[in-house]
């Protein structure tokens, strides 16, 4: 089966084509020939995944899948969550994202925070939609240079280490997008029976 995994992120392709292996063949969005930026325009993470497959399945007629991520803290009501990628701006940098996020827990006691991911898939038109988390808490300072994004800053809960810190097989398989997309592949797996 054939997927167009609708991201411009290649941390996220590099990570999902792991997870996904053999069980299906996912081509990327300059493979169906869309060179653009995908709409984001929504409130929530569940619509800003819609809005990026939709985009796909409306401008290039491709059965395809979108990631919509975010962080959401508790001490900061939810926050970066929907703006996670640009929280310190447009420039979506991430060691000014880690910067601000760290600045605004300073004095807080209560650094819990998820990540969240939402999977939204559009298959012959028909959408369905798959969400992992995992629970953790903001570091205190930077910790390892693997990952993307906040991983340096973020220790999931029983580990020792941050998502920096582990290998992409590891982070895989206790990430909020290991789980979704193990969701979305359980999904795939039934549908072809
Ligand atoms: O530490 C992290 N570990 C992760 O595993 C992770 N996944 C997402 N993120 C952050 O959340 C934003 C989501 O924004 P997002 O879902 O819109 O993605 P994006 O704009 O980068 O790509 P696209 O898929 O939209 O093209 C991203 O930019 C990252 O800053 C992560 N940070
Ligand atoms: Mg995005």
């Amino acid at each position: 089966m054939q997927l167009c995994f609708a991201t411009n992120n290649r941390h996220k392709i590099e990570e999902i084509s792991r997870l996904v292996g053999t069980n299906f063949h996912i081509v990327s969005l300059q493979e169906i020939g869309c060179y653009e930026e995908l709409p984001e325009t929504h409130d929530t993470i569940e619509e800003n995944a819609f809005e990026k497959a939709e985009y796909v399945w409306e401008h290039f007629g491709v059965s395809c899948f979108a990631d919509d991520s975010g962080i959401e803290v508790e001490a900061l009501n939810g926050e970066p969550g929907v703006n996670t990628a640009f929280y310190a701006g447009p420039q979506r940098n991430a060691n000014d994202n880690m910067d601000l996020l760290l600045k605004n827990l300073q004095g807080k006691a209560n650094r819990n925070a998820h990540f969240r991911t939402c999977i939204a898939l559009i298959i012959n038109g028909e959408k369905h939609l798959f969400e992992g988390r995992i629970e953790g808490h903001i570091l205190e300072r930077q910790q390892g240079t693997g990952g993307f994004g906040y991983d340096p800053i973020f220790m999931p809960s029983g580990y020792q280490k941050s998502f920096a810190e582990m290998t992409l097989d590891e982070k895989g398989s206790i990430s909020h997008r290991g789980k979704a997309v193990q969701k979305l592949i359980e999904f795939l797996q039934t549908m072809q029976k």
